[in-house]
């Protein structure tokens, strides 16, 4: 019997951790190495015959064989890299060192698989995406949309939403929904029992396989719609708790989602929380600039900016104000005999009264102690301007009842019109803190019960 002379060295080469082929002029495969089935999921016997290019994703093709042309025209390759279909139907990648033997008319190669070390870097890469993502978020709805995008270049995610849970109300939202089968929803109540209430509960991830997800099913009693084959959630936290959900699920034929993407979207949904956390508080800093915190009403500032534009829109012809000065009479009484406490309900009791006497587009600021203006807008004829005077006086008439302690209020109120009484926001203010300051004095009507 004829034995063979290679058998000792091939034997070595089948102990190697890389694999390595011989294929010919065409690609196809002469030899492949015991490594050939870890890595592509063949025994050699299975590969020997077939040919490279099948073996292939079809999108590495192209410049496969761009490098196959520089191998075979004398220039070894090194660190090639490209990507085949394992036999289980996972993506590898492989990096190739390789040349082209003209005595054998054999293209030798060895093949190193990479799919860990490129899953690894794909993985860091889409983090830092993230991370750079929501620094920059300037919108969540584009966040969200980023977010699902660089999610989707790790894992398949069809079904992506972002659900809000308010503590207040109870209500979930959706403010981002994708999904194959169902509309994004409206706002419901949080429903006991369901995956989203375990989570919002729990403050803990959920993963559902499809082995798991028959039986959680049954237990619900609830249809939402298809059935999915696996559903992933996680919660979205801040400091005052869990504030929400980011789920990824997927329908029958599609992927189980697994440990890892858990972890992955445990890292997005910090992401994401840290970014509505930040807004809330933007928002909040923005509402405390603007308003005053007693009485919810615009503060002096911010009846600046209104005052300012509504002028320059008079200035154009389109529009017309007036501002009426109001201070209350002896307040400070109120606080000095009842306390401050009733002094307070007093102002937030005044603000909602005199909220009652102008329309919605008109301002009501609170611009000092007891001190309050309204800028009208739109009419500013003196008839009108005197028409909300004559309520405000009227609103003051039944008298406040607050803790028990009935208390007869009076305010006293100047007025001032664009343009007859000044051309800006100062000039104006003047003039109607001016007349107020008359009123006050009986010097001019709108003085009262002194
Ligand atoms: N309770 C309460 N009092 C305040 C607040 N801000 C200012 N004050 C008090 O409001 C009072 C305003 O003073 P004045 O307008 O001079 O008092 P007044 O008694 O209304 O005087 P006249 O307008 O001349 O009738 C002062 O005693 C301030 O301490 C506040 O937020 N809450």
């Amino acid at each position: 019997m004829e034995s063979n002379p290679h058998a000792a060295l091939t034997s070595f080469i089948d102990l190697m951790m890389d694999a390595v082929f011989a294929v010919d002029a065409h690609a196809n495969i002469v030899f492949a190495s015991a490594s050939c089935e870890r890595i592509f999921g063949y025994t050699p016997k299975e590969m020997v015959g077939k040919n490279m290019f099948d073996l292939m994703l079809p999108e590495d093709r192209e410049i496969t064989r761009n490098s196959v042309v520089g191998v075979m025209s004398g220039h070894p390759q090194f660190h090639f890299e490209n990507r085949y279909v394992h036999k289980n139907g996972q993506v590898v990648n492989i990096m190739w060192s390789a040349r082209w033997s003209p005595a054998d008319q054999l293209r030798i190669g060895v093949a190193r698989d990479i799919t860990e070390r490129k899953r690894s870097e794909s993985l860091q890469s889409a983090l830092y995406s993230i991370s750079e993502a929501a620094h920059t978020a300037e919108d969540l709805l584009k966040l969200f949309q980023r977010i699902h995008e660089i999610v989707g270049t790790l894992l398949p995610v069809d079904n992506f939403s972002v659900t809000l849970y308010d503590n207040e109300t109870g209500q979930l939202s959706f403010p981002y929904h994708v999904d194959e089968f169902l509309q994004t929803p409206d706002p419901f109540a949080l429903i006991p029992g369901t995956f989203y209430a375990e989570i919002i509960h729990t403050g803990l991830p959920l993963l559902l396989t499809p082995e798991t997800m028959v039986a959680r099913l049954q237990e619900l009693r609830i249809s939402f719609g298809m059935n999915p084959f696996s559903w992933l959630g996680v919660p979205l936290k801040s400091h005052k708790g869990t504030i929400g959900v980011l789920m990824v699920k997927s329908y029958p034929g599609g992927v189980c989602y697994n440990e890892q993407d858990q972890e992955l979207l445990q890292f997005v949904s910090t992401q994401i929380a840290t970014v509505i956390e930040r807004q809330k508080m933007q928002a909040r800093l923005q509402y405390m600039a603007k308003y005053d915190p007693l009485t919810d009403l615009p503060n002096r500032g911010f009846l600046h900016d209104r005052l300012k534009d509504a002028l320059s829109a008079a200035r154009q012809g389109k529009d017309q104000l007036s501002l009426l000065y109001i201070d209350l009479d002896k307040f400070k009484q109120v606080n000095d005999t009842l306390g401050h406490g009733i002094g307070d309900l007093l102002l937030q009791e005044t603000a909602s009264r005199l909220r009652l006497c102008v329309s919605e587009s008109d301002t009501v600021a609170r611009v000092g102690g007891d001190e309050f203006v309204i800028l009208l807008q739109g009419a500013s004829l003196p008839e009108h301007a005197a028409q909300v005077s004559e309520k405000i006086r009227n609103a003051f008439n039944p008298h406040f009842t607050l803790e028990g302690h009935r208390l007869n209020i009076a305010a006293s109120i100047g007025i001032a019109l664009y343009p007859e009484h000044g051309n800006d926001a100062r000039q104006l203010l003047e003039y109607a803190d001016r007349a107020m300051y008359l009123a006050k004095n009986g010097n001019a009507q709108g003085r009262n019960n002194d």
